[in-house]
């Protein structure tokens, strides 16, 4: 059923959410209302996808919603918007896509007892069917108000809240990492003498049918690499730089890297 929207900041990621939940009819543009206080950003969410738009939270706002989607900045002031929302006497469940603040930090500054909270972690693939939402919720909120609507923007996880730091790291930023090897292959492919458009067209191609390979075989990559490797040939000679490269390490150390970071934001650091 179309749920109600009151969003709170319209950003890149917000803007990403209701693109793909007006495309799934989990909410309808009429009864979708943003706020957001750069007027620019106000003018060209109503312009593409006719929403109500505006500069000032209104609590009224809150009266029409079915959800609440809270999706500033950890550096914004997301902590008066809640005490707002507490304050206003409506308990619609409220979603916050704010990366490592916490339910309980939620909780205190809606300064309200029993709030239901759903915090989860979305990415920006919306647009793909791929990408996983991680979700936890607080004892009052219920799934099902949420559930829909969540699925209309990517696979959902129900975590316990202790993995959302690490999902943000890990599967949130998870596509920065692709990008990053798509643009370093690309780049290789460039090197070797191929134009950029071929370069690109192989990379999407192996990129995508390597991920086929690993989904419908269910095989180790260990397994995959011997059938793409033969003796002393040139996969083992290309395998021997990964392996005496900074490679592995360079890609864990950024996804650690990125779920420390997360756990800083929420803290205020
Ligand atoms: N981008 C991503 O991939 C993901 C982001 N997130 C989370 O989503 C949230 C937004 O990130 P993202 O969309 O990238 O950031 P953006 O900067 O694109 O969006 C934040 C928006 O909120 C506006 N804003 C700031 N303060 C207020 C306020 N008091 N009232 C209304 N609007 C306000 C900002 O305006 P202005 O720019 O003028 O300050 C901006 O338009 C963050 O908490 C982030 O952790 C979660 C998962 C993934
Ligand atoms: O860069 C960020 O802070 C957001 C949260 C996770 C991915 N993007």
């Amino acid at each position: 059923m179309t749920k109600s929207l009151y969003a709170i900041g319209g950003g890149q990621m917000v803007e990403a959410i209701i693109r793909a939940a007006l495309k799934n009819q989990a909410i309808s543009a009429d009864t979708t209302k943003v706020v957001d206080i750069s007027p620019e950003r106000v003018r060209y969410l109503k312009d593409t996808y006719h929403v109500t738009a505006d500069t000032e939270f209104q609590t009224e706002a809150l009266v029409n919603a079915d959800i609440i989607l809270l999706g500033v900045r950890p550096q914004d002031k997301w902590a008066e918007l809640a005490r707002q929302i507490g304050a206003s006497g409506q308990k619609k469940p409220l979603i916050s896509i704010i990366a490592g603040v916490t339910i309980k930090q939620l909780q205190d500054a809606l300064e309200a007892a029993d709030y239901p909270i759903v915090r989860i972690i979305p990415n920006t693939l919306t647009d793909t069917g791929f990408g996983v939402t991680g979700a936890a919720l607080n004892a009052t909120a219920n799934q099902e108000d949420a559930d829909e609507f969540l699925k209309s923007f990517g696979k959902v996880d129900y975590i316990p809240e202790e993995q959302i730091d690490i999902y943000t790291g890990y599967a949130v930023c998870g596509p920065n990492y692709i990008y990053n090897f798509y643009l370093a292959l690309t780049n290789a492919g460039v090197l070797g003498g191929l134009s950029r458009a071929q370069a690109n067209q192989i990379a999407l191609e192996n990129l995508q049918g390597a991920a086929k390979m690993l989904e419908i075989t269910g095989k180790h990559p260990y397994e995959l690499l011997d059938i793409n490797n033969s003796a002393g040939g040139v996969g083992i000679t290309a395998q021997h730089e990964l392996d005496a490269s900074d490679f592995a390490a360079g890609v864990q150390n950024a996804v650690l890297a990125a779920i420390k970071r997360t756990t800083e934001l929420g803290k205020g650091e």
